[in-house]
């Protein structure tokens, strides 16, 4: 009996050019939403958990038109958010980022954060697939955790929009790591989100 957790980025929002925190799908979001939802077709549900935010609000119902008996619930836990602050360790290519992030907002991710990993990361009794979907960040923790990697190092993972990240736990076992940012089920004009360029 295992647990499988699959972790999606929502689709391409509309505004995000513009600088715009949220909106609704893009057309080229709604196509991989689409995309998604066949890959994940085959999947019996238990759950399906997403961001508030109207990106993955779409992104899940998208995933929910194809699946008629699972039921999407937003969770405040899965807002976009920071989780750590700039540390020593971490690469001096992100520093401008983090000058741009004020002490409340990383406190208040960190927090968030916290309560997710307890909520979320939680074996569960029998085969249970659940759905989660949200935003870069909080993927990158997700990751980070199931591998106990430093802190500092979510902010190094990225996921594409839509790309597919799977953790499985077997009774009595730490999380695995079953696949990372899987992007099979997009063609290579869909795979967006991705960073220009690695800083390291
Ligand atoms: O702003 C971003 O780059 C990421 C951070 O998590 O958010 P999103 O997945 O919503 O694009």
């Amino acid at each position: 009996m295992t647990h499988y957790i699959y972790l999606v980025r929502h689709g391409e929002h509309q505004d995000a050019e513009h600088g715009m925190v949220d909106g609704p799908l893009s057309p080229r979001g709604r196509r991989q939403a689409s995309l998604l939802a066949d890959r994940l077709s085959g999947v019996p549900f238990d759950s399906v958990r997403h961001s508030p935010l109207e990106r993955a609000a779409q992104t899940a119902q998208a995933v929910a038109e194809r699946m008629p008996s699972v039921s999407p619930e937003p969770s405040a836990l899965l807002f976009d958010c920071v989780p750590t602050g700039m540390t020593p360790d971490t690469p001096s290519a992100f520093e401008p980022f983090f000058n741009s992030v004020t002490e409340a907002e990383i406190d208040a991710g960190r927090a968030q954060m916290s309560d997710a990993v307890s909520e979320f990361l939680v074996r569960k009794r029998g085969e249970v697939h659940d759905l989660i979907i949200t935003h870069n960040f909080v993927i990158a923790w997700f990751v980070r955790e199931v591998l106990q990697a430093p802190e500092w190092r979510w902010m190094t993972l990225n996921q594409a929009h839509c790309g597919l990240t799977v953790f499985a736990q077997k009774q009595g076992r730490p999380w695995t790591l079953l696949s990372h940012n899987d992007m099979a089920h997009l063609p290579v004009e869909l795979r967006t989100g991705l960073p220009e360029i690695y800083p390291v």
